[in-house]
């Protein structure tokens, strides 16, 4: 008999977590299983699960008091059914959240994915991505990588405030990838995020370092 289980899918900002997210949701309710959407702190502002190839669809979100096994719990003594749990932004939940989805799993037989990046941009873990990882039966990365300026595989997510790449200030800042904002991030393979070069520093560097000549002459 096919067990429930907590899976959690993970990989840097941009690499098609809140898509596979939405996909899943739309697989699994194409079969007539009922599910129960949720995510946190989503770029859009409100309680959805936003894909940045353009879809979106209400969620529950997930307040840090809110105890996700009574929520289920509660849901199904209404009377509703449940057979699976979409969880976006998962590195957001608390600890003792992820507890709460592994007992759902496990109590409830409820299928629960999640999906979050693993860490911050200071290269620590967000407490939600490290109890998932300590728990889940599976760790999944999207099948698409994004990539670093340089053309590797994008591995580590940079904060970028007012053009500069920060390695402090609190871990939550919600935000997108690209410029335009005060605050935005810009994923890169590990060797550029430790060197702290980002797309436009090396662009910079690069047209430093190609001028023709110094201006001096004439
Ligand atoms: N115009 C576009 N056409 C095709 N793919 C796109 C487009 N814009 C974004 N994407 C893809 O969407 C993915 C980002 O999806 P999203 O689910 O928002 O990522 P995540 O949740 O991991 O941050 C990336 O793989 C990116 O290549
Ligand atoms: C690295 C990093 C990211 N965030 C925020 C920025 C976004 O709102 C989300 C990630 O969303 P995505 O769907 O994976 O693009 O997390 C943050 O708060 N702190 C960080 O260090």
């Amino acid at each position: 008999m096919r067990m429930a289980e907590l899976v959690f899918h993970t990989g840097p900002m941009d690499s098609g977590k809140s898509t596979l997210a939405l996909q899943m949701d739309h697989a699994q309710s194409a079969h007539d299983r009922q599910g129960v959407r949720y995510a946190m702190h989503d770029r859009s502002g409100g309680a959805r699960i936003t894909s940045r190839i353009g879809l979106s669809v209400e969620a529950v979100e997930v307040a840090d008091a809110l105890d996700l096994y009574q929520d289920v719990v509660s849901r199904l003594s209404r009377g509703g059914r449940i057979d699976y749990l979409i969880c976006d932004e998962a590195q957001f939940y608390r600890s003792e959240q992820i507890d709460q989805l592994a007992r759902v799993v496990d109590d409830l037989d409820i299928d629960v994915y999640c999906f979050g990046i693993l860490a911050d941009f200071r290269t620590e873990l967000f407490p939600g991505s490290k109890r998932l990882v300590e728990l889940a039966d599976r760790v999944v990365e999207p099948p698409v990588a994004p990539l670093c300026w340089c053309g590797r595989p994008a591995t580590h997510n940079a904060r970028i405030v007012d053009g500069q790449m920060v390695r402090e200030g609190d871990q939550v800042g919600v935000g997108d990838v690209g410029g335009g904002t005060e605050i935005h991030y810009e994923v890169l393979c590990r060797r550029h995020h430790r060197q702290g070069i980002t797309g436009e520093t090396s662009r910079a560097t690069l047209s430093e370092q190609t001028l023709p000549f110094d201006g001096s002459e004439s």
